[in-house]
């Protein structure tokens, strides 16, 4: 077979999938043209698929929950993989769940779970390997160029196909990767359920810059004959959604925060959270159905749900309001932490609050958050910032800066300006490789210099500096509040940034223990 290597090791693997990434000059070429999703991804998508040895309908068998969203994607489909895990410890079933997000923090591998955790190195690689030489002999077959590949997000998704199909997975909780519509999850015939979460402006460039036009895209994941569930979206989208539904024949199911769901010991215990929970719920009662799982105790308050008399189980009507959780269901949401969102971790004397917002309204969450924490406290306060792609970093800045000002009156006293590169020396872990960002830029720090600047602008008092690799911050900040006993430092902007200082803060380990991201029940 083409390019089949002797005992290929994971680290082969890892740079053969760093090679699909499209590169800087190509995603530059790509926007100065225009060029918006390409219309016949899906096709493309299918013709990849086929030569791996699938078609669209082999993966009906996966039972698949897709979950499309500005934000929330990731955290619903881990509070969907929280409660059907804790199912599972109770009843058995389903015997091996699946779970397919983006992006990672550490490795790669997170993004590829079974049972929680992500797949092994060994796994990883031999399931890769098969899925690159499948598409190298099938390309040679037709007289085709083997290097071309699909592209990175592509190769993953074919290969979360590939190994779910492969481990006999029952379930399988999908992410989508950008908007709906054309990703590369979105050839899936027909999922179990859908749901939508809410709804913002991100990936103007590919989806357009007006709330209808991504929720256009967004509700391309519905499909006729499989539930689709939304959480309350601004009116214009709202409208979207309910067109596309009727268009495609679906019924298109609201969800209102669930009054059990309030109760529950979420982190953060913010109003999206909630309603991210709460979409969780109905999505998971629809796979409930599917395995014909039933709660032995009808919880207080839920009068009209589906009680069975003569077996004494019971299972919600998704409809219903109900006021209370089966334990299941209850345990499975608070096991759940879905690192780097709002995430608080203490070293010492330094409280940091770590977050990957990248989005204006996912930075105005997360910068209420902290400030909501960090203000109640007369301690110095670090601000350590990143946004490398094409993402008005400047503006994103802006939005912590005055969330902060103005609702909590707070202000740093030292704020770093670095890179997505993890360590000193130019050194990167390999799962961190990002070709998609300008090298020139990260060499010079041209980025990094300006939005200092705008800061120093904004804000004259602030002590605000550039610093070349997150490791470079780590240590500047360990050179900060020796003799105080607290500083509160913010880490946003980015999941490549939070990734880096975890991993720096944890050691390369870090990710790959059974608490990264999900710890369930
Ligand atoms: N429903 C929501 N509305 C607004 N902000 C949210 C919501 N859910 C989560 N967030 C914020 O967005 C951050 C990222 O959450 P999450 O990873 O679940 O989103 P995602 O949709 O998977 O994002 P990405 O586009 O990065 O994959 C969280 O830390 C939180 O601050
Ligand atoms: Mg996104
Ligand atoms: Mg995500």
């Amino acid at each position: 077979m083409a390019g089949t290597m002797k005992d290929p090791t994971y680290a082969d693997a890892i740079e053969r999938l760093n090679s699909t990434q499209s590169g800087f000059s190509v995603l530059e070429a790509r926007r100065k043209a225009g060029k918006k999703l390409d219309a016949s991804a899906k096709q493309q998508m299918r013709e990849w698929v086929s030569r791996v040895g699938y078609q669209a309908t082999d993966f009906d068998a996966l039972n698949v929950v897709h979950v499309a969203g500005t934000k929330g994607k990731g955290t619903t489909c881990a509070f969907v993989n929280g409660m059907l895990s804790s199912c599972q410890k109770s009843f058995g079933k389903p015997k091996k769940i699946g779970l397919y997000t983006s992006p990672h923090l550490v490795s790669v591998r997170e993004r590829i779970r079974i049972n929680s955790q992500p797949v092994s190195e060994e796994l990883f690689t031999k399931y890769f390997f098969e899925v690159w030489e499948a598409l190298e002999s099938e390309a040679i077959r037709k007289g085709e160029d083997p290097a071309v590949k699909p592209v990175y997000f592509r190769t993953l998704t074919l290969l979360s196909f590939h190994i779910f199909m492969r481990e006999q997975v029952d379930v399988a909780v999908y992410e989508v990767g950008v908007g709906g519509e054309l990703d590369s999850t979105n050839i899936l015939v027909h999922p179990a359920v859908t749901g939508i979460t809410t709804l913002g402006i991100d990936h103007v460039e590919s989806l357009g810059d007006t709330i209808d036009k991504i929720a256009w895209h967004k509700a391309g994941i519905f499909k006729n004959g499989s539930p689709a569930f939304s959480v309350h979206q601004l009116v214009e989208a709202e409208q979207v959604l309910l067109e596309r539904a009727k268009e495609k024949d679906v019924q298109l199911q609201w969800v209102d925060v669930i009054p059990a769901v309030r109760k529950a010991n979420l982190t953060p215990a913010e109003d999206f959270q909630f309603k991210n929970a709460s979409l969780a719920v109905r999505l998971t009662l629809e796979i409930l159905k599917r395995f014909n799982i039933r709660f032995d105790e009808k919880p207080e308050g839920s009068s009209d749900s589906e009680y069975c008399s003569t077996t004494q189980t019971w299972l919600p009507d998704a409809s219903e309001i109900f006021l209370q959780l089966p334990n299941e269901l209850l345990y499975g949401l608070e096991g759940v932490v879905w690192r780097a969102r709002c995430e608080e971790k203490i070293v010492g004397s330094h409280h940091y609050y770590l977050d990957g917002a990248h989005t204006v309204d996912s930075l105005e969450v997360a910068s209420d958050w902290f400030g909501k924490k960090a203000s109640t406290r007369q301690a110095p306060k670090i601000l350590v910032f990143n946004q490398q792609s094409h993402r008005d970093a400047a503006n994103l800045m802006k939005t912590i800066f005055s969330t902060l000002r103005d609702n909590w009156k707070v202000k740093f006293d030292h704020v770093i300006f670095c890179t997505n590169m993890t360590y000193t020396g130019n050194k990167w872990k390999l799962d961190f490789v990002n070709n998609n960002a300008d090298p020139e830029a990260l060499n010079t720090l041209s980025l990094q210099r300006s939005l200092c600047d705008e800061w120093l602008a904004l804000d004259p008092a602030a002590n605000a500096l550039v610093s070349p690799t997150i490791e470079d911050a780590v240590n500047v900040m360990r050179g900060i509040g020796g003799e105080i006993d607290h500083v509160d430092i913010f880490v946003t902007g980015s999941f490549h940034l939070v990734g880096g200082i975890l991993s720096i803060l944890e050691g390369q380990e870090y990710g790959l223990q059974s608490t990264t991201s999900l710890a369930s029940g």
